[in-house]
């Protein structure tokens, strides 16, 4: 597994990243655990915390540059990757601010005395990720396992090598001791290595379900706690009462949202019949008329996707809805010359038996479905593997929270495209994984609730 930075604007090689050895793994595992069975980690959380107060400046600092290697590396627009900086600090100094509170004894009322559970760190965590958020996936482990005392190392996406190179010095230089966090240009056999050894506790992966499911076994087959956060397929409802030309903006940025790369955009339109024409008639406008281009231009509106192998990925995926039966409303090709780059696309009569009605497409292709009520539209996006998150669009919000309530995911979102926010658990159901991160939720996945009783005497 070569770990490369390929513009996916032009597919140039800019560089090639050496691999970590095995004696480096092991070299990153001990210093890890000797961390972790140190003061630094058993101790006081005030340290840990000045360390992400530090980081999150630091940041902010190089807020610019960081986003400019996002955008180059993996195609995000650079407003996009500057927003991806921005909440990386806010996560920071989130778990900088309400660790202290989240990880206090929590007393117990109990007939049997005087109770209470502490929260302590397990131990070093590895941390797996995808490209899409280069940063965003790593602070997303790295700010609560930090407050929590567990030290890291993580294995990256191939293709965003840098970005994660500048994660750690960053850290490195935010005053975080040696093994706190410890990057590894790993292969995924190396990766089941880490999850079998003692040393190591626990497992936060973000990615593909087969990534996840081989992550998840292995780290079950050693007793390992681990979280998953994969594939969604998204609903996005828009009942006959939503104010359609607000559904219609939002639903158009959702898709093609990091090239309709991200597990929480819009993926398949459920559209109330009574407003399916008109949603679909500015739908299809809106889709069709945004600039793509390159991403470092501040007015394209679509860059290109990670990579041409994930171009093909979709091409083959959209070919396959088609010769099933799906109608082509709109786009559906990549686009020739230079750059990963695909049309904004619109499927429409994808019908229960087209592999495309159960599939996520990871890039800039709406599904459309027509529904006559709500419960059709409940029914529809409850029959999908996964439950990761979406959005339902209605004036009458107890309307919208009916529906909300009814919906098998991990968040429902009303009036607004699924997002993320440091105070708001993130996760799934279903093939969407298990476990939270974030919130008060996140900074306790991977600690020991430890319950302390003493009894009545
Ligand atoms: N939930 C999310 O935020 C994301 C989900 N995805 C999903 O993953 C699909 C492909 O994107 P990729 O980045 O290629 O995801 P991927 O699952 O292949 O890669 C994610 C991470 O897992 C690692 N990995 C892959 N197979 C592994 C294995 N057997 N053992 C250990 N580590 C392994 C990869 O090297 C990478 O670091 C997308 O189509 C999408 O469905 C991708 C990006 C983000
Ligand atoms: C907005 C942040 C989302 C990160 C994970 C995903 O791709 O859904």
């Amino acid at each position: 597994m070569a770990y490369q930075t390929i513009n996916p604007t032009t597919n140039e090689l800019i560089k090639t990243y050496p691999n970590h050895t095995d004696a480096d793994i092991e070299t990153a595992l001990d210093v890890a655990h000797k961390l972790y069975k140190s003061e630094w980690s058993k101790g006081p959380i005030a340290p840990r915390l000045q360390v992400l107060e530090r980081l999150a400046d630091l940041i902010d600092a190089r807020k610019e540059e960081l986003a400019r290697i996002a955008t180059v590396e993996m195609g995000k627009l650079i407003s996009d990757a500057r927003d991806e900086v921005w909440i990386i600090a806010e996560i920071a100094r989130y778990y900088a601010r309400n660790a202290e509170k989240f990880l206090a004894p929590s007393k117990i009322d109990s007939p049997l005395g005087e109770a209470w559970v502490e929260h302590h760190p397990i131990g070093v965590l590895l941390a797996v990720e995808p490209w899409n958020f280069p940063y965003y996936q790593l602070m997303r482990v790295f700010a609560p396992a930090l407050a929590a005392g567990n030290p890291v190392v993580a294995k990256h996406a191939s293709i965003v090598p840098h970005c994660a190179s500048v994660f750690e010095e960053l850290v490195n230089e935010a005053g975080a001791p040696k093994g706190a966090w410890k990057n590894l240009f790993i292969t995924s056999t190396q990766v089941a290595n880490i999850i079998a050894d003692d040393r190591v506790q626990g497992a936060a992966m973000t990615g593909s379900e087969g990534a996840g499911s081989a992550i998840a076994a292995q780290a079950g087959k050693y007793l390992k706690k681990s979280t998953l956060e994969m594939g969604g397929n998204d609903v996005f409802v828009v009942l006959d009462d939503a104010d359609l030309d607000k559904a219609v903006e939002i639903g158009v940025f959702s898709r093609l949202h990091i090239s309709g790369q991200e597990c929480i955009c819009a993926k398949r339109f459920v559209l109330h019949e009574k407003i399916a024409d008109k949603f679909l008639q500015k739908f299809t406008a809106g889709m069709a008329g945004v600039k793509m281009g390159d991403p470092l231009d501040e007015n394209t509106r679509l860059g290109p996707m990670s990579s041409a192998e994930a171009v093909k990925g979709l091409s083959k995926q959209v070919e396959r809805a088609l010769a099933h039966g799906a109608t082509l409303h709109l786009g559906g090709l990549a686009v020739e010359g230079e750059g990963n780059f695909f049309e904004p696309t619109i499927l429409t009569h994808i019908k229960r038996d087209n592999p495309a009605y159960f599939e996520e497409f990871f890039g800039p292709v709406a599904q459309v479905y027509v529904v006559k009520n709500d419960d059709e539209a409940v029914e529809l996006a409850n029959d999908s593997r996964y439950g990761l998150a979406g959005a339902v669009f209605s004036q009458n919000i107890e309307r919208a929270k009916s529906l909300a309530s009814r919906i098998e995911t991990g968040s429902v979102w009303i009036n607004t495209f699924a997002s993320t926010s440091p105070e708001l658990p993130f996760g799934g159901v279903k093939r969407s994984g298990y476990g939270r991160e974030l919130s008060e939720l996140g900074i306790k996945e991977f600690v020991n609730q430890k319950l302390v009783l003493v009894a009545k005497s």
